[in-house]
């Protein structure tokens, strides 16, 4: 197979590399394409590698009916529709590390600058001017910088401050008096950053609640002549109350790298003498860039050949001890989820999944995935993934819940799914059997064995003597060989089932036959 890999923004030569190296995939470098042009090419791609311009809305998404992995080399993923991709099964993995230190540089290179106004007086100077008096700047040392987003960025950014010898006070909902104490920072309210900050960076991500966080509220609490920089994304400040608050001198001074709307050519801010700017240069370094493009493309690679990524962005990750210990239990997770699909063809409203023995002590999220996943597959067929397993169900009115006992019935772990329908409940049971692997070991209250995998016929039965003979004749009929045979009782002479495993799919025209018998209550082919 033949992986078509679309390289949309421009990324480094060299940190792309790991994805040239691969023999399996074609590379298209497209770094100029319209929208309408990307809306038209998508559909032949299966990864699309993009920064922050290209802009990858749902309509790009519903039109890559191949793509399954959209990977954002940077931090940002608000030029992506994530809930269109989550919805339509597509993994987004980003570089989360690989641009913090260019991002914190360029935020106190900005600070620096504005601090001592020198991209004007450069341009004055560029001007034929030698204007000394009016390019006077202001000392960082001793001045307070206020940091409101405390996380990768935000943190280096505080300690590059403490170099230049400044008080440094943050708020980030994360972040507490003990870590400030030991970071020897001080800790704030919002309100107390921006009533104390002579200086105030934002570095949190461009969310609902933190659109527009600095507005004119904020700009009113500030200390006068206070100095703004935003390296993280335009929107966290409301560009008309930043611009209001510079002309009514409130604001000494901005040091923008990002706008609410970009290309930011015709931004008024941009017409204040009190403005700096760069075009959204943050992670424009030489070292960043080879490493956004290095980590993405080893996320690409790893999840096309074998389903896994460093930093997923819509599906949680999970660490690699983790996922040593639970990953022997995917496969039997899936087929579980999968042979209940076909016990019920009612409605299921919950799912109940009860992990035991050594399961109840594991981190086992993305098991509850795989399971809902393999119950849903009979329905969504490929369209259901370990991205949108969840949203699928949740979807769908599936009320999902995990549970952990310690009850494990004489098993080192066992794993029981429950789905409640309209007419009551059905479960079905399993373990991983050291050296054996994946058993089925209980289908409702019924103990049996037998490997999760190929064809099984599933019959209900009254528990009669003949019974069997007849069934073994007429799938010998109807040329189907049975290779085991499992059968489990409530009582002598009850309700019975019975779990053939056969060579081959059973045809209609066979599982109509032997619904035909007396004997049988039901009958089920299972395609595991
Ligand atoms: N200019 C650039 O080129 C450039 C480069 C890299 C990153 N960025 C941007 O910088 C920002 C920060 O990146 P990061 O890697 O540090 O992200 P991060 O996730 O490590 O940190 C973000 C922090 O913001 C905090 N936060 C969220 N909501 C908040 C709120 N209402 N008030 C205060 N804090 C809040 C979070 O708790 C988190 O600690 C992002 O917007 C990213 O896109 C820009
Ligand atoms: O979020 C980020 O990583 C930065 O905004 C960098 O964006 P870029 O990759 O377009 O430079």
């Amino acid at each position: 197979m033949t992986y078509h890999i679309l390289i949309a923004d421009p990324l480094s030569d060299d940190g792309i590399q790991p994805l040239q190296e691969q023999e399996d995939m074609l590379i298209d470098m497209k770094t100029d394409l319209t929208s309408n042009e990307l809306l038209e090419q998508i559909g032949k791609y299966d990864a699309l590698l993009v920064r922050s311009q290209t802009q990858v809305t749902r309509e790009i998404i519903e039109a890559a009916k191949k793509l399954k992995i959209i990977a954002r080399a940077g931090v940002g993923v608000d030029n992506i529709d994530l809930n269109a991709a989550t919805e339509n099964g597509i993994i987004v993995v980003n570089a989360p590390n690989a641009n913090t230190n260019s991002a914190a540089e360029h935020t106190i290179a900005m600070m620096m600058s504005l601090s001592r106004k020198i991209p004007q007086a450069y341009l004055s100077l560029k001007g034929k001017k030698w204007e000394r008096s009016k390019y006077v700047g202001v000392e960082l040392k001793g001045k307070t910088l206020g940091i409101i987003g405390l996380g990768r960025i935000g943190t280096e950014v505080a300690y590059r401050a403490k170099g230049q010898r400044m008080n440094v006070i943050a708020y980030d909902p994360f972040f507490t008096k003990e870590k400030a104490e030991k970071m020897g920072i001080s800790y704030g309210t919002l309100e107390e950053v921006l009533q104390t900050a002579d200086f105030i960076t934002v570095h949190t991500p461009l969310l609902k609640n933190t659109k527009h966080l600095l507005n004119k509220e904020a700009f009113a609490m500030m200390k006068d002549g206070v100095h703004i920089i935003n390296c993280a994304r335009g929107g966290i400040i409301d560009e008309k109350a930043l611009y209001d608050a510079i002309v009514s001198n409130k604001v000494a001074g901005a040091a923008l790298d990002v706008f609410e709307e970009e290309p930011a050519i015709d931004n008024r801010l941009l017409e204040l003498p009190e403005v700096i700017a760069t075009p959204h240069l943050g992670a424009s370094t030489v070292e960043a860039q080879e490493n956004v493009a290095i980590d993405v493309s080893h996320d690409v690679v790893s999840f096309l050949h074998e389903g896994v990524v460093q930093n997923p962005v819509n599906l949680p990750s999970v660490p690699k001890e983790i996922m040593s210990k639970i990953e022997p239990y995917f496969y039997l997770a899936e087929k579980l989820g999968k042979f209940l699909s076909y016990l019920t063809d009612e409605v299921i409203d919950e799912v109940n999944i009860y992990y035991s023995g050594e399961l109840a002590n594991m981190e086992v999220a993305p098991l509850t995935r795989n399971t809902v996943k393999g119950l849903l597959k009979r329905y969504l067929g490929i369209h259901v993934n370990d991205v949108n397993a969840l949203y699928l169900a949740e979807r769908k009115g599936i009320a999902v819940h995990e549970n952990k006992t310690s009850l494990t019935k004489g098993f080192t772990n066992l794993l029981t799914i429950e789905i409640t329908s309209k007419s009551g409940k059905r479960s079905v049971a399993g373990t991983l059997l050291n050296g054996l692997g994946a058993r089925i070991v209980k289908v409702d209250h019924y103990r049996v064995d037998v490997t999760p995998e190929g064809h099984i016929v599933f019959i209900y039965h009254h528990d009669q003597p003949g019974v069997i003979g007849k069934m073994g004749n007429l799938l010998g009929e109807h040329d189907i060989n049975i290779a085991t045979m499992q059968v489990d009782r409530a009582d002598a002479g009850g309700d019975a089932i019975m779990l053939l495993k056969v060579d081959k799919p059973v045809k209609k025209k066979t599982l109509d036959a032997l619904q035909q018998l007396n004997e049988i209550k039901s009958v089920k082919a299972i395609n595991l």
